[in-house]
């Protein structure tokens, strides 16, 4: 996948964050609590994405989303996985490749 990816920047930076400082760096410092906290955090981020779903706070929900996919992909670093791992998943599922060329076709 295309480095101009903001997701895939993000979870390049993440990488090279994981063994940093704790002092100076947010993702070291959670990496430094262990895969329970940041699993936590990620339960955390998707009750707050709910939540700013219901009440229909559209900025609320694109803010809450984007600290949801922070970190999950800083889940994902911690458990030595990455977007790739979850794109390979989303393409072998039965059907993804359908509903794609179901998009694409026109009307
Ligand atoms: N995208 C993010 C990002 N999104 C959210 N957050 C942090 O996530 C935290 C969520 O806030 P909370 O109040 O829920 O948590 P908290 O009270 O700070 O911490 P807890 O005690 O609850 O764990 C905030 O501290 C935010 O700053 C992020 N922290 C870092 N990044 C990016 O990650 C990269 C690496 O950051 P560093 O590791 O800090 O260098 C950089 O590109 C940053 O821009």
């Amino acid at each position: 996948m295309a480095d101009t990816d903001p997701l895939d920047q993000l979870q390049a930076v993440i990488r090279t964050r994981l063994g940093g400082d704790p002092a100076t760096s947010y993702v070291a410092k959670l990496h430094s609590r262990g895969r329970a906290k940041i699993a936590q955090k990620v339960g955390e981020e998707a009750v707050e994405t709910v939540i700013a779903a219901i009440a229909d706070d559209r900025e609320g929900l694109v803010s809450e989303s984007a600290d949801l996919l922070f970190h999950l992909l800083v889940l994902l670093a911690d458990a030595g996985l990455s977007l790739d791992d979850v794109r390979a998943e989303l393409h072998r599922r039965e059907g993804l490749s359908g509903i794609a060329e179901k998009a694409a076709r026109p009307r």
